[in-house]
């Protein structure tokens, strides 16, 4: 099976302080990996390093080129743009297999000429999710995706994903509820938290600069 992404050793540090340490996986296309563990412990902070978004303490992060797609709590959307302008634009950006798909996939037809400033919640979310698909990349990399859907996007959200991972790609998901995907795996990440002595105490370290935190 292809190994997608590879992670060894890896520490993470949020607010210059470290969250989690000595956590290694690997995702293989086809498989879904849920994060778990109580709030704090660096789920976000796990898939912001992951995404590039931030440097790791230490470790090893393997992923071809470019084949990383990372959906956070924001939804990246231009809220001047409508439906199709935003997702044409990331699908431009990314070169990826055009939007007719993702459009029809989250239910975005009927707002296809709707500004994105004028989305509820849980349609922006709708959104922020197709803007996955038009990538066109591999490895979805996934915090809460689920925030503001109601039931029926929750499972049309769990179909599109089963079907990525049925055409060879892959998630890492971090989400407190139940996806609705029984095949995906669990990882908590309560056993990596980091050691007492590293963990947030309020104090920052020496050379703490938070615009890198
Ligand atoms: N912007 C920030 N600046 C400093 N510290 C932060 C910041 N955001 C989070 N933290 C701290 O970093 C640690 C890890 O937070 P993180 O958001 O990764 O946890 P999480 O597991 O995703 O939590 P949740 O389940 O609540 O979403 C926590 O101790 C948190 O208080």
């Amino acid at each position: 099976m292809t190994t997608r992404l590879a992670v060894r050793d890896l520490a993470v540090a949020r607010g210059g302080l470290r969250a989690v340490e000595g956590l290694s996986f690997s995702l293989s296309a086809g498989q879904a990996l849920v994060l778990r563990g109580p709030n704090g412990i660096g789920k976000t902070t796990v898939l912001r390093t992951l995404a590039g978004l931030q440097p790791a303490v230490s470790g090893e992060v393997e992923a071809p080129a470019e084949s990383l797609a990372y959906a956070g709590h924001a939804d990246g959307l231009k809220s001047a743009l409508s439906v199709t302008e935003n997702l044409r634009f990331w699908s431009d950006v990314f070169g990826g297999p055009g939007i007719d798909a993702a459009l029809e996939r989250m239910n975005l037809r009927e707002l296809a000429l709707r500004p994105a400033h004028a989305l509820s919640a849980g349609q922006k979310r709708r959104l922020g999710l197709a803007r996955l698909m038009v990538t066109g990349r591999p490895v979805w990399l996934l915090d809460e995706p689920t925030v503001s859907l109601d039931t029926a996007s929750v499972a049309l959200f769990a179909s599109v994903l089963r079907d990525h991972l049925g055409q060879g790609g892959a998630a890492l998901i971090a989400t407190h509820i139940d996806l609705g995907l029984p095949e995906a795996e669990i990882l908590d990440l309560t056993p990596y938290r980091a050691g007492p002595a590293r963990r947030d105490s309020g104090m920052r370290p020496a050379g703490f600069n938070e615009a890198f935190a």
